[in-house]
């Protein structure tokens, strides 16, 4: 079984992720997409983070007609912050016939070189990156890309962010189209991000 690991701290998911993770669904040999909803990015603050459970209740919600892609809260049991290649070495004894691949925004890319572990990520895994526009103009661009283990995709990217997001619902405007209906429902019913 060949497992894509697509990390996030999806505060909250929005169709940007969607259309990601769609895109490995439908054009890749990957036979599941796993949305790993990351408790602690450990280069982020903790402070505006939803709670873990709503956050994973979220993809939940989002990848619901999706039958290849799943929400995963493998990272919820295990310490903080979420390193990743700990995490791998996690899934790869609990799943020791599953091979796993890494999706992966060309901005965590470029601060690849500064996680945990990395050489080992990069050794062991084939890491699928897509383009964000923010990075094209990085002079180290080519050498990053030039890992026989990394693979450029050439993938629908629509440059929303869950901080834009979270900074147009506590401003009060009508951010719908950037969310997938049932996401926003939930966040709309629940109050999230309003203070
Ligand atoms: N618009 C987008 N389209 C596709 N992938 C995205 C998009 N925004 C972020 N990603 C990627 O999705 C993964 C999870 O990202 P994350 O949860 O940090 O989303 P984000 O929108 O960048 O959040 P924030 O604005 O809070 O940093 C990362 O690999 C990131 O590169
Ligand atoms: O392992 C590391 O050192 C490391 C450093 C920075 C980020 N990560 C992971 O990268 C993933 C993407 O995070 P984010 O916040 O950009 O969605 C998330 O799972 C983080 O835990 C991992």
């Amino acid at each position: 079984m060949k497992i894509g690991l697509y990390f996030g701290t999806f505060n909250p998911v929005h169709i940007g992720h969607l259309i990601i993770a769609n895109h490995f669904a439908e054009y890749s040999d990957l036979d599941k997409i796993w949305m790993v909803i990351t408790p602690h990015n450990p280069f982020k603050k903790k402070k505006t983070l939803l709670d873990n459970h709503h956050r994973y209740q979220l993809v939940l919600e989002a990848v619901e007609d999706y039958p290849k892609i799943e929400a995963s809260t493998i990272e919820f049991n295990l310490p903080q912050p979420n390193y990743t290649s700990n995490t791998l070495a996690h899934l790869q004894e609990k799943y020791p016939d599953y091979e796993f691949s890494l999706i992966m925004g060309e901005d965590n890319l470029r601060t690849l070189h500064k996680w945990k572990n990395y050489e080992i990520l990069l050794e062991n895994h084939a890491i699928y990156v897509y383009p964000r526009i923010a990075e094209q103009a990085n002079p180290d661009r080519h050498k990053l890309l030039e890992h026989n283990n990394i693979h450029i995709v050439d993938a629908p990217v629509v440059e929303i962010s869950a901080t834009f997001i979270r900074k147009a619902i506590k401003a009060g405007k009508n951010c719908q189209p950037l969310l997938p209906p049932s996401v926003w429902r939930y966040i709309d019913e629940m109050n999230f991000y309003r203070s």
